[in-house]
């Protein structure tokens, strides 16, 4: 049956009332905005996750591909501008999450508030002639101002870090949490599964497999050198000229620049980056469901090396990083790297947790 004129009014003056950035509440898809004559409740089961920074590059289409993950049944997406147009579009996807949509500082708390899992790719990209370390000074306030509403709402959530430079804004998160008294090393995740995916496409490439078949460890951080393949530890089992080995180890440490040079001054690999952040939280959300057995690259807190803080394989589960595997037998080549890496982290996360100390 249709709806009379004043039922159609009321809609569509809900809807925009919802919709108005200058409105305080969260900026719900239809679904939330008619609770009271809607049957649909949303979130029964399931896990609840935010999304902060979702209307960027990554945003975008990390909200829609995990609109689409039948794990979810709440998505909050979060972001100082343009939440309302995203939500209401991802909203309409027939798929299982309920979506909520919240826009700026005073929506934080409602965004954040119940999540299992909350995952940041909020923060400026690099452009051509720029390394990771140059968003350092815009980002690191970001993260720090993000992760402060994170020990406040919802401190037993998992969180997937994004924002650059990992290697420095894991260590703040974790200063954050620390002075908060929240910090738990389980449940703080730096995303390193980009290089772990450019790393598997360009060695199935050059060995001619399908890169579905391919599982390169990819340790250390997220940035030039200190991304270390071990190309010793491929599996398949396989053998590399030297020359391959250079032309590998290169392209995938310098993937990300690859990408921003090739996108000449309209930001850094967003697309790629989407699909490898949802592919880390599904392995995230099915470690915390029970599933065995998930292994997957991260930067976390680690007794790996001397280092407070590295990439590496770790086993996901219920409570989040449930074991963190040794580096496994290293070649010399290999050896040389992670000296190299060791550098470069170690004044990467010093920086890190000067900011927060400052
Ligand atoms: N870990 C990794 O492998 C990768 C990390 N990145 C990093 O991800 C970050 C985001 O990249 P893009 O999405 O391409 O950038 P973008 O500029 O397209 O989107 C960033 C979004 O963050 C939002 N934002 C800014 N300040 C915020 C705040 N205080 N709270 C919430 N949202 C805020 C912006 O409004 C924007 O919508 C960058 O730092 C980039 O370097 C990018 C690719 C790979
Ligand atoms: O290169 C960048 O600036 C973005 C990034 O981290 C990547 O694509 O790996």
């Amino acid at each position: 049956m249709e709806a009379n004129n004043s039922q159609v009014h009321q809609r569509i003056a809900t809807i925009a009332a919802h919709l108005n950035p200058s409105n305080n509440s969260p900026t719900e898809g239809p679904l939330g905005l008619e609770r009271g004559i809607c049957r649909a409740k949303g979130g029964s089961a399931g896990f609840k996750v935010a999304i902060l920074g979702a209307a960027g590059g990554i945003g975008q289409p990390l909200a829609m591909l995990m609109k689409m993950n039948p794990l979810v049944s709440v998505l909050h997406l979060y972001d100082v501008v343009n939440t309302p147009g995203v939500t209401a579009d991802i909203s309409h996807m027939d798929t299982g999450a309920v979506v909520r949509g919240f826009l700026g500082q005073q929506q934080l708390e409602g965004a954040l508030t119940g999540m299992d899992l909350v995952i940041i790719p909020a923060g400026v990209p690099r452009k051509p002639g720029m390394t990771r370390d140059d968003l350092f000074n815009i980002n690191a306030g970001i993260v720090k101002t993000l992760c402060e509403g994170i020990a406040k709402c919802c401190p037993k959530a998992i969180v997937n870090l994004i924002s650059n430079p990992v290697n420095s804004t894991v260590p703040i998160a974790a200063e954050v949490f620390k002075k908060a008294g929240t910090f738990d090393p389980k449940r703080l995740l730096g995303v390193t599964m980009l290089d772990v995916v450019r790393a598997n496409t360009f060695v199935a490439e050059v060995l001619g497999l399908d890169p579905r078949e391919v599982d390169v460890p990819v340790v250390g951080g997220h940035a030039g050198v200190t991304i270390l393949p071990l190309l010793s530890q491929v599996k398949p089992p396989c053998s590399f000229t030297q020359k391959e080995i250079d032309y590998l180890t290169d392209r995938i440490q310098n993937g990300g620049t690859e990408v921003v040079e090739a996108k000449a001054g309209a930001g850094s690999a967003t697309l790629s980056m989407a699909y490898a952040a949802v592919k880390f939280a599904d392995a995230c959300l099915r470690g915390l469901r029970g599933d065995a057995g998930i292994v997957e690259c991260s930067y976390v807190a680690s007794h790996v090396t001397e280092l407070p803080f590295f990439a590496s394989k770790v086993r996901l589960g219920r409570t989040g990083v449930e074991e963190i595997h040794a580096l496994g037998p290293l070649n010399e080549y290999e050896r040389v790297g992670l000296e190299k890496a060791k550098k470069e982290l170690a004044a990467s996360i010093q920086k890190g947790v000067s900011f927060v100390n400052k």
